[in-house]
């Protein structure tokens, strides 16, 4: 990049920068110790989700320095801003949750409005948790300005009495100490044992399904995804991002340019290959939304149905993201993928090649079980699976990744809250063979559409992970195992057919078969829709009121701009 002059006058930062009547907003940035020089070069935003709440987010702040020295060794001057999060691990088991999947959209409303108020030329993302990741590559594709997504890395896995552990086990410790079968003294050991370092929660849970989509899709580079926090090869990724990030520019590579739809159906196709989250069924709607391309939760089903499932990853499998970076990383997944014709290899990336370029010197390593080929997988279809029937007409989603059985039938429990149905797993007020069911916990109704570890790893704590099934019309954490389907739509708040079902109707559920369906006729569940009222979510105002105002349905990624609109006019070309 060295000597690359860059057109002032066709970059957005001219309307901060250049000419006459800018005086004062350059006045600013002397004020910041800017050389003139500096002042007139491409000015790139380094957004970072750094804050204190949790360790995924801890170490953005060294990270985004290493991108600043990147832009400012090719000639771009950057410019860092923060933006909040919320950290799902915290927030979990208590209304705290309602305010994970908001945030998401905070934080590419927060990224989108900084952007554009000081007319930044480009961006590099760092972000670190489940909402953060999605909300960060959200805002690059809506912006559309030349982009690099920088993912924080994973943390370290713990040690437990010589077994690694990641904080799944501490939710199924609960579980266990729920029926006194771990001791208060191990629970303490445990809590303390967990979590060894910075990183985000160590296995396939939702930020590393996350940041391997961020390479898939295209929008980060080959490789970064894998290394863990604390390992200053991360630094590296960071500076390469930084000085890439002026390539871009130079050569106007956009990420709509990126985020198409061969390029969604590459990213759910990690996801179901690697066992990953069921939160990115509804994160790639929403990435496409912003991109203007329809891709609701059965488009993504389709591709979860026809990918074989090959990296055997935590929660359903044996190994945590360190394992994967350690024999070959995300790129080592997406070589047998692409060998095998899973992958469309013509997809742009941020390398300013292709896939398939990128994996030219990508070599599989048949020294390791972590990733199986994809001719030789652990099943042959992926390890989530979508859902429909009469209890669910707009989807639902289950994973089946490490399950015993993929069919269960048995009678309703209702619950209108998960703080209801955690109260009856704790005391065990359930029965084996029931299918649970929490309502009024979708987008609208939570709002906010909750997280359940607590209560589902409470079950497989307590050993009845495969014993009874759970349905929500909320979602689940990465880190969910046992028969647990959750997306179920329309959810209750809007009249779904979840918020009809009474305890002890009978609920069959295949997800061999793709089905979910409650025993009852089109004529009774009509009848009892004439009977339902909404009700009132408690939430008259703020951020939580605004939000179940604003957001649409789990099948299109429950955005808060629903209504096939999306930004046609990036700021960039005004
Ligand atoms: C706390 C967890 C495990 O990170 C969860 O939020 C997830 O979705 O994976
Ligand atoms: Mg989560």
């Amino acid at each position: 990049m060295d000597g690359q002059v860059f057109d002032k006058t066709k970059l957005p930062s001219r309307h901060v920068t250049e000419g006459p009547s800018r005086a004062p907003h350059r006045s600013y940035l002397y004020a910041m110790g800017l050389t003139k020089a500096q002042i007139h070069q491409p000015l790139v935003g380094v957004a970072s989700c750094w804050n204190e709440a949790a360790p995924c987010n801890i170490s953005l702040m060294r990270q985004a320095q290493a991108v600043k020295k990147g832009v400012a060794a090719a000639h771009g001057t950057p410019r860092e801003f923060c933006t909040i999060t919320v950290t799902d691990g915290i927030a979990m088991g208590h209304e705290g949750m309602k305010s994970s999947l908001a945030s998401r959209e905070v934080i590419a409303d927060s990224v989108e409005l900084t952007m554009r108020g000081h007319c930044y030329d480009a961006l590099v993302g760092l972000a670190g948790c489940d909402k953060s990741l999605p909300g960060m590559m959200m805002a690059m594709v809506r912006l559309n300005v030349p982009s690099i997504f920088i993912y924080g890395g994973s943390i370290l896995p713990g040690s437990f009495r010589g077994q690694p552990i990641t904080i799944q086990d501490v939710f199924e410790a609960v579980g266990k100490h729920s029926v006194n079968a771990m001791s208060d003294e191990d629970l303490d050991e445990i809590e303390q044992a967990a979590c060894p370092s910075a990183g985000a929660c160590g296995a396939q849970f939702t930020a590393n399904t996350m940041a391997t989509v961020s390479e898939a899709i295209g929008l980060a580079l080959p490789y970064s995804a894998g290394a863990p926090a604390p390992y200053e090869i991360r630094d590296r990724f960071c500076m390469t991002a930084g000085e890439m990030i002026m390539e871009l520019i130079a050569r106007n590579i956009r990420p709509r340019d990126i985020v198409t739809r061969k390029a969604l159906e590459n990213a759910a196709t990690v996801v179901a290959a690697s066992g990953g989250s069921t939160n990115a069924s509804l994160h790639l709607p929403a990435l496409a939304h912003e991109a203007g391309i329809e891709f609701d939760l059965f488009d993504v089903a389709e591709i979860f149905r026809r990918t074989p499932y090959v990296a055997d990853l935590k929660p359903g499998g044996r190994y945590v993201a360190k394992d994967l970076f350690e024999v070959g990383g995300v790129p080592l997944l997406m070589k047998t993928l692409l060998d095998h014709g899973f992958l469309h290899g013509d997809c742009l990336t941020v390398t300013g090649r292709t896939i398939a370029e990128n994996m030219e010197k990508v070599r599989w390593n048949a020294d390791q079980d972590v990733v199986l080929p994809a001719n030789k997988p652990l099943t042959k279809t992926g390890g989530v699976v979508g859902l429909r029937g009469n209890l669910a007409p707009d989807g639902a989603i289950v994973k089946v990744a490490g399950m015993k059985t993929q069919q269960f039938s048995g009678p309703a429990r209702c619950f209108d809250s998960e703080e209801e149905c955690f109260e009856a797993v704790s005391s065990k007020t359930f029965r084996e063979g029931e299918v649970l069911v929490i309502r009024y916990e979708g987008p609208k109704g939570g709002p906010g559409m909750r997280e359940m570890l607590s209560t589902t790893a409470a079950l497989y704590g307590q050993g009845m992970g495969d014993k009874v099934a759970l349905i929500t019309d909320g979602r689940f954490s990465g880190a969910t195992r046992g028969f647990c389907i959750g997306h179920v739509g329309p959810e209750a708040a809007v009249g779904g057919p979840i918020g009809l079902v009474r305890d002890g109707d009978v609920i069959s559920i295949d997800a061999v078969a793709g089905t979910i369906e409650v025993a009852l006729t089109d004529e009774e569940l009509d009848i009892r829709r004439r009977d339902w009222k909404p009700r009132d979510n408690g939430f008259g105002s703020g951020a939580l009121w605004k939000y179940g105002q604003g957001v649409g349905p789990a099948r299109y990624g429950a955005v808060t701009h629903p209504g096939g609109q999306f930004e046609r006019r990036a700021y960039a070309d005004v």
